[in-house]
């Protein structure tokens, strides 16, 4: 069966579309990735999405139409990424679209309850690709209890698990996700959880220190200097003593509490600051796997993706910050790196239509496992 993976993540630089064949299921699923695009966000649309996913001021009638909009903006890159194939969308055995998460919240707090908002209106994609649409895929992990996230981990299971490696799958989106996969383990012994910022406060730093959306290759951190200060406060983060399953988001280390530190160290030089801000991203994920993962598997390799892998000075701070243990990315093991979470979306979303669960309780702190996603039919 044909399927495309929608996946538009909280660093908002694009929509990433995969198309893929799909067959079988549970970790006897086979996928084929055929065509990946990325396609960037109209400029508008990804404003508004920043205002609400900033929570600052905002009309319920802008919320209202951003979703029908992002539905479009989806149906399109389907049609386009189909189009470019050489097939129809109505080919299509399903889409499966996460959506774009305006906010989440993984505990309740603040007179808030434990909840999650993906927009992308599911009906606009079926009614106009012509085929099922899968989305919603975080709702019902967090009605069993969980925290709707990292659902990631299910796929890593599936495409990865080894019966003689343990192995840490590390994603640097916005937000950086580790997997663990123990070697010959169940799904139930896979744990998950994010371990802070992945390129989030980089890009926030650039973007209020030279008005650029990110630090393209490292470059700017690579000239810089670490202010020791500076790396004093941000090791004693509050995230990262929570112990496990955690998730964290914008909410945490988005633009306010970069602006607020920028701020505070405005004596500094900003390369300094980049520099400092791609170092805490390292130690964040490196603190986590010596407090977390260490002392409780025999960890062989960590296999670093998402878009964070580009930036060379992050990566070279996480091999030095964890010279015992081997660091590859995930093209040097053959996969790529920027389509990895659109292609984890087809394989929840075929789960979904075979009516199997795939929530990862070890991962997201959910009761149970669940079927996973609500399925919009076109007619
Ligand atoms: N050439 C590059 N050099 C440095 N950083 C890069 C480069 N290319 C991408 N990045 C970083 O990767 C980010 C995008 O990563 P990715 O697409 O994995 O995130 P995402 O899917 O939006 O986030 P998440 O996984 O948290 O939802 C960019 O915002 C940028 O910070
Ligand atoms: C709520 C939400 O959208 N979370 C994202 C985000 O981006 C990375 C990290 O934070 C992860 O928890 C999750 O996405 C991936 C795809 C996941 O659920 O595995």
């Amino acid at each position: 069966m044909l399927a495309v993976g929608l996946m538009s993540g909280t660093s908002l630089d694009g929509l990433d579309a995969v198309l893929c064949e799909v067959k079988g299921t549970g970790v006897d699923t086979e996928i084929k990735e055929l065509a990946f695009e990325t396609f960037e966000y109209p400029m508008k649309l990804r404003d508004l999405v920043k205002k609400v996913a900033e929570n600052r001021p905002v009309s319920i009638a802008e919320v209202c139409s951003l979703n029908f909009e992002l539905g479009k903006w989806y149906a399109d890159a389907v049609i386009n990424i189909c189009k470019n194939y050489g097939i129809a969308s109505e080919e299509l055995g399903f889409v499966a679209s996460h959506g774009q998460t305006v906010y989440h919240i993984p505990h309740e707090r603040d007179g808030l309850v434990a909840s999650t908002l993906q927009l992308g209106e599911s009906a606009v994609i079926a009614y106009q690709c012509g085929c099922p649409v899968v989305s919603n895929f975080r709702t019902m992990d967090m009605a069993a209890g969980g925290e709707g996230a990292p659902l990631v981990p299910y796929s890593e299971y599936v495409l990865y698990q080894s019966a003689v490696k343990t192995i840490a799958l590390q994603n640097i989106g916005g937000i950086g996700n580790v997997t663990v996969i123990p070697a010959g383990g169940e799904i139930e012994d896979v744990v998950a959880f994010d371990t802070g910022p992945g390129n989030m406060m980089i890009n926030a730093a650039m973007e209020i220190l030279y008005d650029e959306s990110f630090d393209k290759g490292g470059a700017v951190a690579a000239s810089g200097d670490l202010i020791i200060e500076l790396v004093d406060e941000l090791r004693d983060h509050p995230y990262l003593k929570m112990v496990p399953p955690k998730s964290t988001g914008r909410e945490v280390f988005g633009i306010e509490y970069t602006k607020q530190l920028i701020e505070t160290y405005n004596n500094y030089a900003p390369e300094d600051i980049i520099a400092t801000l791609t170092w805490f991203t390292a130690y964040s994920i490196v603190y986590s796997y010596r407090e977390f993962i260490i002392p409780k598997y025999n960890l062989n390799e960590i296999i670093l993706a998402g878009g964070g892998v580009h930036n060379l000075t992050l990566v070279e701070y996480i091999k030095e910050l964890i010279p015992e243990i081997d660091v590859f990315t995930q093209e040097e093991k053959g996969f790529s790196s920027d389509s990895k979470e659109a292609v984890a979306f087809v394989i929840l979303g075929n789960e979904t239509l075979h009516r199997k669960p795939s929530n990862v309780p070890g991962a997201t702190g959910a009761k149970e496992k669940v079927v996973l996603g609500n399925v919009t039919r076109p007619n």
